[in-house]
């Protein structure tokens, strides 16, 4: 499967398919549904949203350290060009990971409660995920059923987030993980720093939680969940539809419990899933080296966009280590602070498999709906592929783009 950006050919005679590519889209003034610069993407969906979303999206957890601090890390790396290779077509953005062969190394990161964003949500960021080749994660928060977001991938690339129950509601755990099999979710990605929702103060400042609305977004897989309705009715002797607020809290305790699970609990999810399991928020190469002995296939590092906690690290400093320790035997996929191509560059070339885009996917879904997210992952592959292009960097694969082709801006001084 080709990029879409430039689909068809990428022969020697053709090199650069311009008819089709995102760059000469833009240079032809054909009008985008709104800007190429990444770093508007923000500032110009926050004047879309209402004062509690806007909070909701660009908020960090306390001071905001984390995140600015991963934002940070991006620039304390270069990218050196190299010239006269000689290139025989643009750069081939395909990655193995998960034991599958994929035509771009980006996924859109789970995302909850994306109704809150545009009204069709999760439905059209998972469209436009499918049309763009790349694999949408959907949260265990969303705003819409496994069965609709699995209607509007169609044969797109799935993967299924995991909000974990405790173990003594493990039943509902078993009927979200055979609910995603059965609808073609076919990697499972478990989230492990979000227990509990962190210290956010443009959140508490706003009074605002996505679960308490009054429109219940981001309970819409409990809602549909025979199991859970089943458990609510035993429990309060009635429905969830006559009782919904009690529902919707009930729900919102049984993903957010506050109390962690333990690395021997993995042991569960791997007797009910059947595929790859990847655990996401690993910011710790002590943890990385546990998540190798448990036998799962892939890690995140990622730090949940600085939303979790503050002071922490940022996550592409914890990269390299990471890789270093478990690179070899598992695959190190990579979020926090991606905003543009060459940040995506940096992060393979640092050794991660993949990375999960977060936030500007869904200002691109505030932005434009489906069009929006569309644009978004189009422009950060176009600018993906002329970055390494321009920097003589032949493909998005470790044996092109890895730690020799950049240099800490520190050290030139
Ligand atoms: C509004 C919002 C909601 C999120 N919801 C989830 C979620 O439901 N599950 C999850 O694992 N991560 C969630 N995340 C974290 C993302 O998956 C990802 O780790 C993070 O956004 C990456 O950082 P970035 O936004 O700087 O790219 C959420 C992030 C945002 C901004
Ligand atoms: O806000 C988040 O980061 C997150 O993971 C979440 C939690 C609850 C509902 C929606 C998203």
């Amino acid at each position: 499967m080709q990029y879409t950006s430039h689909p068809g050919k990428r022969s020697t005679q053709n090199p650069v398919d311009y008819e089709s590519s995102v760059y000469q889209k833009g240079l032809s003034y054909q009008r985008p549904p709104f800007t190429f610069k990444p770093l508007e993407w923000e500032s110009l969906a926050a004047e879309r949203m209402s004062a509690d979303s806007k909070g909701y999206v660009l908020g960090s957890a306390g001071t905001g350290e984390t995140a600015n601090k991963n934002r940070a890390a991006f620039a304390r790396w270069s990218i050196i060009p190299r010239r006269l290779v000689k290139t025989e077509g643009l750069p081939d953005l395909s990655v193995n990971v998960l034991g599958q062969k994929l035509p771009c190394p980006i996924a859109c990161a789970p995302v909850g409660v994306q109704r809150i964003f545009n009204p069709d949500g999760e439905m059209a960021a998972a469209a436009a995920a499918a049309k763009e080749n790349v694999p949408y994660i959907m949260s265990t928060a969303s705003s819409t059923s496994i069965e609709d977001v699995a209607k509007a991938s169609g044969d797109g690339v799935r993967w299924f987030q995991l909000y974990w129950p405790p173990n003594e509601k493990s039943d509902i755990t078993i009927s979200m993980l055979e609910r995603a099999q059965k609808a073609g979710f076919s990697a499972l990605f478990v989230t492990l720093d979000t227990y509990i929702l962190g210290w956010r103060p443009s959140d508490m400042d706003n009074g605002y939680n996505p679960f308490l609305r009054s429109d219940q977004i981001g309970v819409a897989i409990g809602l549909t969940d025979p199991v859970f309705r089943d458990h609510f009715e035993r429990k309060h002797g009635k429905s969830v539809d006559e009782d919904m607020g009690a529902a919707v809290a009930e729900w919102t305790h049984t993903v957010f419990p506050g109390l962690s699970h333990s690395f021997e609990d993995i042991k569960f999810l791997q007797q009910h899933w059947k595929g790859p399991i990847v655990l996401k928020g690993i910011q710790s190469v002590e943890d990385a080296k546990k998540c190798v002995e448990i036998g799962v296939q892939g890690i995140v590092v990622s730090n949940h966009g600085g939303r979790q906690s503050d002071g922490g690290v940022s996550s592409l400093g914890m990269l390299p280590r990471i890789v270093d320790a478990v690179g070899d035997k598992i695959d190190v996929l990579f979020d926090s602070g991606i905003r543009c191509g060459a940040d995506i560059a940096k992060a393979l070339a640092l050794g991660a498999k993949m990375c999960l885009i977060g936030r500007p996917y869904i200002y691109g879904l505030a932005l434009g709906g489906e069009e929006g997210v569309s644009h978004v992952l189009k422009s950060l592959l176009g600018d993906l592929e002329l970055t390494l292009h321009l920097a003589g960097i032949r493909s998005s694969s470790p044996e092109h783009l890895n730690r020799s082709v950049l240099v800490k801006e520190d050290d030139l001084f």
